[in-house]
């Protein structure tokens, strides 16, 4: 889905527009001071950068907002001594990198456009490939004129130079989570092997040099991309990046390809090297991610009930029956109680207003019984309209009077329909074992627990049975 306009009043969208053009001023401003001089930069990240921001706040993506980044990034220049012909075309050029990254991602759905799937992280990769190719056919033009370099030399650099920039950060802005999903999130701690493994491959890549060591850290980033949230990787994937580009640069590596082809250096087959090595941790990040939102929502899904937000069946015989082992392994077993819930005449509902009814009720009267519930007792929807209590730590002669509390609140509850006040009433069976009875087994608490309900029901509906204790001493 493409990110949809957004209309905002004048004032805000002015103030957009001043944040945006302080932003690129100062970025510009740095990335032409940290560059040697007469030279192109090592990094220059403004473009990616740019590019990230506005597909993550589109506010102020539109024609007058990118007129304004090119002012800005022309103001720096000039203010850094450039001529004015080059600090137009050039940061034309750059500017090409912003729109061409906007176009091809800002159509892309959400989930590919925020790398959460493997068609997004090949998404990106191409993007930031069009976009450096775009910015390097412009940069060629003007060579000639201005660098002392040949075309195909000058070509080759801008590409491999905004290729390998823009592979490295903008994974950073498009993967960042937001300020909401910080705060829901929390502080997590994470685990430092990883993290610690890929310091030190990154050092041994150095300190062993030659050109198969850019690929040393790969196993470690591997690492590193299934432990660690997408987010995280990208930020480890530019740190090892660069580092790697800077080492090459400074000849750290101690290794230099023989140029057979002009234009092709050593630094320029690295950085093409390592844009390209970090494309497979990206996608495997991407991945794990993927796979364990997918376990915890399946988790979630065998856990609780959609419909009611109750424990579901299988997940309640898992915690009942933990209940009923710690309760055994007690020298003084505490009481335990189990009820059985059932909507009266509930089909009569479902037929009188509809199934949507029917399941509002359903909602409707799990809110009530969890309202009534203390921490550590169970609920549970067993199926249909048919509910399970336990209560640990209380014996059924006193969880009768918790039994009639919950029969008068679904009593007393209003179901709102069509400004019709709905009203229902539940029969409830109990069954249990006092303190220091042997724990009876799950299967058998709930046949006796059914057999009360049974008889609550035979007996006119809206009440309490209670079955017969169970006296056997341990
Ligand atoms: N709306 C809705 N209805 C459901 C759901 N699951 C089961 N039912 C309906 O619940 C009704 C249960 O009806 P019965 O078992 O005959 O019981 P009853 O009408 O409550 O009668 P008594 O239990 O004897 O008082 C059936 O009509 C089912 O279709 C559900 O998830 N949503």
């Amino acid at each position: 889905m493409p990110v949809e306009p957004m209309v905002f009043p004048a004032h805000s969208r002015l103030l957009h527009y001043v944040v945006l053009i302080g932003l690129t001023f100062a970025l510009t401003l740095g990335g032409i001071l940290a560059r040697p001089i007469e030279s192109l930069s090592l990094f220059w990240p403004v473009n990616a950068v740019l590019a990230g921001v506005l597909l993550r706040y589109p506010r102020q993506a539109t024609p007058t907002g990118f007129t304004l980044v090119w002012l800005a990034m022309v103001g720096a220049d000039l203010l850094c001594g450039s001529a004015w012909l080059p600090a137009l075309w050039f940061n034309l050029c750059n500017l090409g990198v912003v729109v061409t990254l906007w176009l091809l991602l800002s159509r892309l759905p959400r989930l590919h456009r925020r790398m959460r799937t493997p068609h997004g992280v090949l998404s990106v990769f191409g993007a930031c490939a069009a976009a450096a190719i775009v910015a390097a056919s412009m940069a060629a033009v003007m060579a000639t004129p201005w660098f002392e370099q040949s075309l195909r030399a000058t070509w080759l650099a801008w590409f491999s130079e905004q290729f390998s920039t823009s592979v490295l950060v903008l994974p950073v802005l498009l993967t960042a989570p937001s300020a909401r999903a910080l705060v829901r999130g929390g502080a997590q701690a994470i685990r430092l092997a990883p993290l610690l493994v890929l310091l030190a491959s990154l050092a041994f890549s150095i300190a062993f040099g030659g050109p198969g060591a850019i690929a040393f850290p790969i196993a470690a980033l591997l690492w590193c991309a299934w432990t660690y949230s997408p987010f995280l990787v990208s930020l480890l994937t530019l740190t090892a990046g660069s580092t790697l580009i800077v080492a090459v640069a400074q000849n750290l590596m101690h290794f230099s390809v023989p140029q057979s082809e002009p234009g092709v250096t050593t630094l320029l087959s690295a950085r093409l090297g390592i844009a390209m090595l970090v494309l497979g941790p990206l996608v495997v990040a991407c991945v794990s991610q993927a796979n364990r939102s997918l376990m915890a929502r399946l988790a979630h899904q065998a856990t609780i009930d959609h419909l009611t937000g109750v424990l579901t069946r299988s997940a309640f015989t898992r915690r009942a029956n933990t209940l009923l082992e710690s309760r055994q392994q007690h020298a003084q077993a505490l009481p335990l109680t189990l009820m059985m819930l059932d909507i009266d005449h509930f089909k009569s509902i479902n037929d009188a207003h509809g199934h949507a009814v029917g399941d509002q009720v359903l909602r409707q009267f799990a809110a009530t019984l969890q309202d009534q519930l203390h921490d550590g007792e169970l609920i549970a929807r067993l199926g249909g309209e048919e509910f399970v209590v336990v209560l640990p730590g209380m014996a059924p002669d006193r969880a009768r009077f918790t039994a009639e509390r919950l029969r008068r609140a679904v009593q007393d509850l209003h179901v709102m329909q069509a400004e019709q006040h709905l009203r229902i009433t539940v029969s409830i069976g109990l069954a249990g074992c006092a303190a220091d009875m042997p724990a009876p087994t799950l299967d058998e608490l709930l046949a006796r627990a059914d057999q009360a309900l049974y008889r609550a029901k035979a007996h006119g509906r809206n009440r309490v049975e209670q079955a017969e204790l169970q006296r056997q001493v341990m």
